[in-house]
């Protein structure tokens, strides 16, 4: 077994652990970092960017199919093998990319699963790292069903690399992963059923304008089964049944692939934590505001491994800045938990910043609730676009929006602004003011404020 000392070993090289040690390294610190998977992390090989790459794809067909009869003649398709092969021009050069940048920046790379052997070493094969700082930045993995059949599922990860796409899919769960999922494979071809336990799909967004996008899916074909549990899965690689219970009776349904989309949870399995004295709860790490493990003060976490904050690519980033600046000058920086912009990738997307209406209310804000379907404007006649919509709540006192909720075209990019305007406190009034070019989606913002 081999020994050597770093100031800081970080555990994960996706958009967390790469912030912490990259920045630690430019401010002279002997840096490890260790992933048991190709370098680079979730977001740019098995989630955010491979997915957007499908969903380009899926919205020339959304586009073409609404302007059919309205001077595009021609119906595309999607060859599934040559999307993929465009996709593996993004994610194939990840690793080696990932790690020459950190051998030419002095980082110092180990691959296996990283271990605690005690609160401030960590074991990997047959390399053993002490470290003054280390930092868990580990992400998360689906979560376990424990339900029979479990193993006839596929994962995200599964999903965007497939070789071929099935006739029929389901997927089983109805959050952000079934719901982009769900238009990339129907825009694809592939008949899709969503099964959802719970009794609306998308819980974290707004009802109303969620129920838009359900519109939206039901108009090209999307099956949506809500109060559902799915509770065994049986069959073989190419056809499953999938047996679910809703209200009070069992039912099944078949398909050629079933694809996990119930949730993912902190990956911490491997790590040993009882070793290390770091406490854990059901959403990860347990961190004080300044991201340091409440249990062992030498360890931090970031990322969706840690239970701060959404599991969200953005998030990830912005907490690995703030454990390298406490670790670096001390604990100074807190996690202040700003309202977080966050799209659901479907065709058209979702955006959502801010507290929705029902949270809005059992928070007993006075706000205006402006609501609308946009279905009729301009911005989304002109693409002949069937559904769209907003929502946005303006505190009634201030004038200050407390969030916004965006269904449509562009929906992805206009909710940067609401961000912008929320992180400076600026009040709908202020918005209005200012000139957008026009026509963009943007400059409908205006006509969704208050005057
Ligand atoms: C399909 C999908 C689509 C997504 N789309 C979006 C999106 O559009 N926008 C968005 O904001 N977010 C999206 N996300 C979420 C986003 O990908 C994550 O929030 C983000 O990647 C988290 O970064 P991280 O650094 O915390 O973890 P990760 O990037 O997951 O990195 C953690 C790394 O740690 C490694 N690791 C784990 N355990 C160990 C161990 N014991 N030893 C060594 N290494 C270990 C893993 O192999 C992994 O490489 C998506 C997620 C998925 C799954
Ligand atoms: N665009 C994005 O930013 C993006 C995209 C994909 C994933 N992500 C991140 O990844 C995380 C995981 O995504 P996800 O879609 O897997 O999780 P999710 O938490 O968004 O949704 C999972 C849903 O599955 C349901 N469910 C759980 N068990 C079930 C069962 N047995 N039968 C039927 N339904 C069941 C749950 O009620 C839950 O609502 C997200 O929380 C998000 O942070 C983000």
């Amino acid at each position: 077994m081999s020994v050597q000392s770093f100031d800081l070993v970080v555990i994960g090289t996706g958009s967390a652990g790469k912030t912490v040690a990259e920045a630690a390294r430019e401010a002279g610190k002997t840096v490890a970092i260790i992933d048991k998977q190709p370098f680079g992390g979730t977001c740019s090989q098995r989630g955010c960017d491979p997915k957007k790459v499908l969903v380009g794809a899926a919205e020339v067909i959304g586009r073409a199919a609404q302007l059919a009869g309205k001077g595009i003649t021609a119906e595309p398709s999607i060859d599934w093998a040559d999307l993929m092969a465009f996709k593996r021009t993004f994610t194939d050069p990840i690793p080696e990319n990932t790690e020459q940048k950190f051998a030419g920046e002095g980082i110092v790379s180990f691959h296996g699963a990283a271990t605690f052997a005690d609160k401030t070493t960590i074991r990997v094969g047959d390399d053993e790292l002490r470290a003054g700082h280390i930092v868990i930045a580990t992400g998360a993995r689906p979560r376990p069903l424990d339900i029979p059949g479990e193993e006839l599922l596929v994962d995200s990860t599964g999903f965007l690399d497939l070789p071929a796409l099935p006739a029929e899919i389901i997927l089983v769960g109805g959050g952000y992963i079934a719901f982009e999922f769900a238009h990339i494979a129907a825009r694809a071809g592939a008949a899709v059923t969503i099964i959802h336990s719970g009794k609306r799909p998308l819980e974290g967004f707004d009802a109303d304008v969620v129920s838009f996008l359900v519109k939206a899916m039901e108009g090209i074909g999307i099956r949506i089964l809500l109060n559902a549990t799915v509770t065994a899965i049986s069959g073989n690689d190419e056809k499953a049944t999938v047996t679910y219970k809703q209200a009070d009776s069992i039912q099944t349904v078949s398909a050629n692939l079933v694809v996990h989309a119930a949730g993912r949870v902190a990956d911490v399995a491997e790590l040993a934590l009882d070793k290390a004295d770091i406490e854990a709860g059901k959403k990860g790490i347990t961190v004080n505001k300044y991201l340091q493990s409440v249990s062992n003060p030498a360890v931090y976490a970031c990322g969706d491994v840690a239970d701060k904050g959404l599991p969200l690519t953005p998030l990830a980033g912005y907490e690995g800045n703030i454990v390298i600046e406490n670790i670096l000058n001390g604990n100074n920086r807190l996690f202040d938990g700003s309202p977080v912009p966050t799209t659901v990738f479907t065709v058209p997307p979702l955006a959502s910043i801010g507290l929705t209406e029902e949270q809005a209310a059992e928070e007993g804000r006075d706000v205006i609730v402006t609501c609308q379907e946009t279905s009729e404007w301009y911005s989304a006649k002109r693409i002949n676009e069937p559904v769209s919509g907003f929502k946005t709540l303006v505190d009634r006192h201030t004038g200050q929006i407390v969030g916004a909720h965006l269904l449509g075209s562009g929906s992805d990019e206009v909710i940067n602004l609401f961000a912008l305007a929320m992180k400076h406190n600026l009040s709908a009034s202020a918005i209005r003011d200012v000139l957008f070019a026009y026509p963009t989606h943007s400059s409908d913002i205006n006509y969704m404020l208050p005057a």
